[in-house]
C-alpha cells in the first residue's frame, strides 16, 4: 500500500540515515572498501522515509539561490532531481560519456575519483550560470572538483556544493576547499573499518 509523504525534520532525517548506515554492509574489491547501502546503492531497497530524509538535509543546507543546479551520474541523481524539484531548478547532469549532437557545448574535464578515473562531461551549464552542487557522498572530493572545474570551465559560477555524506578518511572536504575556495557542506559523516561503518558524530 502507498501512502503520501509528510514533512521530517532535521533531526528525524539524520537519525534516518545514520540508521541507514548503522545498518550497511561493507564490500571488497582489490584495494577498496566501499559501503552498500540502501542510501547510495538501493541494496535493499531505497525506502520513501530515506529518499525523503535525504531530501530534507540536503535541501535544507543551503539556500539555493541560483540560476541551476548540478549533479553528477549516477548516485546523486535521485537526490538532484528532488531538489531540483523542490526549488525550480533546471538541472544539469555530468556524465562518463559524451553526448556528439552538442560536443561544442559541453564541459569535459578529467575526473579522479575513489573508484574512477577518467573524462567528465557536463551539459546544460551556460556562461553566467549561478550553480548548486548536490550529490550524495564525498570522499577522496575528486569527483566534486572535476564538477567545479567542468562548471568554471563552462564560463559560470558554483555557489554552493551539498553532499549528504562524508567519507572522513580521505579529506574530501578540506581538499576541495583548498584546491577550488568551494566550501562543502555536509550532513552525516563516516569511516569504514573493517566489515563495519562508522557513524562520527559531527
Ligand atoms: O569524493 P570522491 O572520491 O570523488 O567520491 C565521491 C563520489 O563517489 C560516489 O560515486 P561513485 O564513483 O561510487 O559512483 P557514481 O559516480 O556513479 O555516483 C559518489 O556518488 C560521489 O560522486
Amino acid at each position: 500500500m502507498s501512502m503520501r509523504n509528510t514533512e521530517m525534520g532535521i533531526e528525524a532525517a539524520t537519525e534516518q540515515i545514520v540508521a541507514v548506515y548503522e545498518d550497511a554492509g561493507v564490500t571488497h574489491s582489490g584495494e577498496h572498501a566501499t559501503t552498500v547501502n540502501q542510501l547510495t546503492d538501493q541494496l535493499p531497497a531505497l525506502q520513501p522515509r530515506t529518499l525523503e530524509a535525504a531530501r530534507t538535509l540536503l535541501s535544507g543546507a543551503g539556500s539555493f539561490d541560483v540560476d541551476k543546479l548540478a549533479v553528477e551520474e549516477d548516485k546523486g541523481l535521485p537526490f538532484g532531481v528532488l531538489v531540483a524539484r523542490e526549488y525550480s531548478l533546471p538541472l544539469a547532469v555530468a556524465r562518463w560519456y559524451t553526448y556528439d549532437l552538442n560536443a561544442d557545448r559541453q564541459s569535459a574535464v578529467e575526473i579522479d575519483s575513489e573508484y574512477f578515473s577518467g573524462d567528465l562531461y557536463l551539459n546544460g551549464i551556460e556562461p553566467g550560470d549561478a550553480v548548486t552542487i548536490v550529490d550524495d557522498t564525498i570522499s577522496t572530493g575528486g569527483t566534486m572538483i572535476a564538477m567545479i572545474e567542468a562548471i568554471e570551465k563552462a564560463g559560470a559560477v558554483v555557489e554552493e556544493a551539498h553532499c549528504i555524506v562524508e567519507k572522513t578518511r580521505k579529506n574530501g572536504v578540506d581538499r576541495v576547499a583548498e584546491e577550488t575556495g568551494v566550501d562543502v557542506t555536509t550532513s552525516i559523516a563516516i569511516e569504514i573499518e573493517g566489515n563495519n561503518v562508522n557513524v562520527i558524530d559531527k
